[in-house]
């Protein structure tokens, strides 16, 4: 299907999934959150797709939600349309990594956006926050809660209350992001760990990002028993054997495992 207000280009294992709503700062318009969730699902469901990265532009990733289309929204719209409800479902259930490459602003439902992805990669322009205060409403979908789980309670506190931006380095320092890289870099090295992750064993990568993500929804010792069972069910695979024997036999691994 052709979309209209995102690009979607699929190559060699990676789909690159880029916002494209320059007049206004990639704002996330209803359409385009619908366009969105649809080229994820489809990547999803891609057999050729391993890894996704989503990108915006060099001055933004996204800059919120469209404030024009809420501006003449009231309670009883919002209320009755469960405003966003099942986004935070249908990205969750997305089964392949995706991994964010900001530059540039990523604030508000971006920043939001950025954390609902599996890992960030930032440019040294990338901007965090937000300011949803200076709106007279607060973060919507995320940003006072996987932002105080990712940087903790005194820095959510802070960009929630205030609406400051936390730049890039402040960003890696905090965990918000994993990576910082000189912005010309950033497509590089966000396709760059696509390529490698796609490399690898797709059952243990889809195995791990669902490892992972079930740590911010459970206890520890929950946490490490679902871990361990993940591990075991690992040595049911072909791509174990491959894996474990290509290493021993000092050669490259060749996963089959789809
Ligand atoms: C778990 C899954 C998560 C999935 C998330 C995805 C889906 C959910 C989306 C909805 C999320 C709802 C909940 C969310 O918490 C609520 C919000 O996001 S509220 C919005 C928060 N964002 C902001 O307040 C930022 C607003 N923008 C700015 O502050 C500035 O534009 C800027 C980014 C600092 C850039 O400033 P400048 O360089 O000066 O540029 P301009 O301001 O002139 O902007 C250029 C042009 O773009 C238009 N524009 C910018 N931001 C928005 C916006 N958010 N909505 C609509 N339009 C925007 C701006 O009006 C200008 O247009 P023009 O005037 O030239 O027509």
């Amino acid at each position: 299907m052709a979309f209209e207000t995102i690009n979607v280009e699929v190559d060699d294992h990676v789909a690159l999934i880029k916002l494209d709503r320059p007049d206004a700062m990639n704002a996330l318009s209803q359409q385009l959150v619908g366009e969105l969730l649809q080229a994820l699902e489809e990547a999803d469901a891609n057999e050729k797709v391993r890894c996704i990265v989503l990108a915006g532009s060099d001055k933004a990733f996204a800059a919120g939600a469209d404030i024009k289309e809420m501006a003449k929204l009231g309670f009883v719209d919002v209320f009755n349309a469960n405003l966003f409800a099942q986004v935070n479902d249908r990205i969750a259930a997305i089964r392949k990594p995706i991994i964010a490459a900001v530059a540039g602003y990523a604030l508000g439902g971006g920043c939001e956006l950025a954390m609902a992805c599996d890992f960030i990669i930032a440019a040294d322009t990338a901007k965090f926050g937000q300011p949803e205060i200076n709106l007279g409403v607060i973060a919507g979908i995320g940003g006072t809660q996987r932002l105080a789980r990712f940087v903790g309670k005194s820095k959510a506190m802070d960009m929630n209350l205030t609406g400051r931006l936390m730049p890039a380095e402040e960003a890696e320092r905090s965990g918000l992001v994993s990576r910082v890289v000189p912005a010309k870099k950033l497509m590089e090295e966000a396709m760059g760990a696509a390529q490698k992750i796609a490399e690898k064993s797709q059952i243990s990568v889809l195995a791990a990002k669902e490892a992972v993500n079930r740590s911010y929804e459970t206890t520890l010792s929950e946490g490490l028993r679902f871990e361990r069972s993940l591990f075991h069910s690992m040595f049911a695979t072909e791509d174990q054997k491959e894996g474990m024997s290509a290493f021993l036999e000092k050669r490259q691994a060749q996963f089959r495992d789809k």
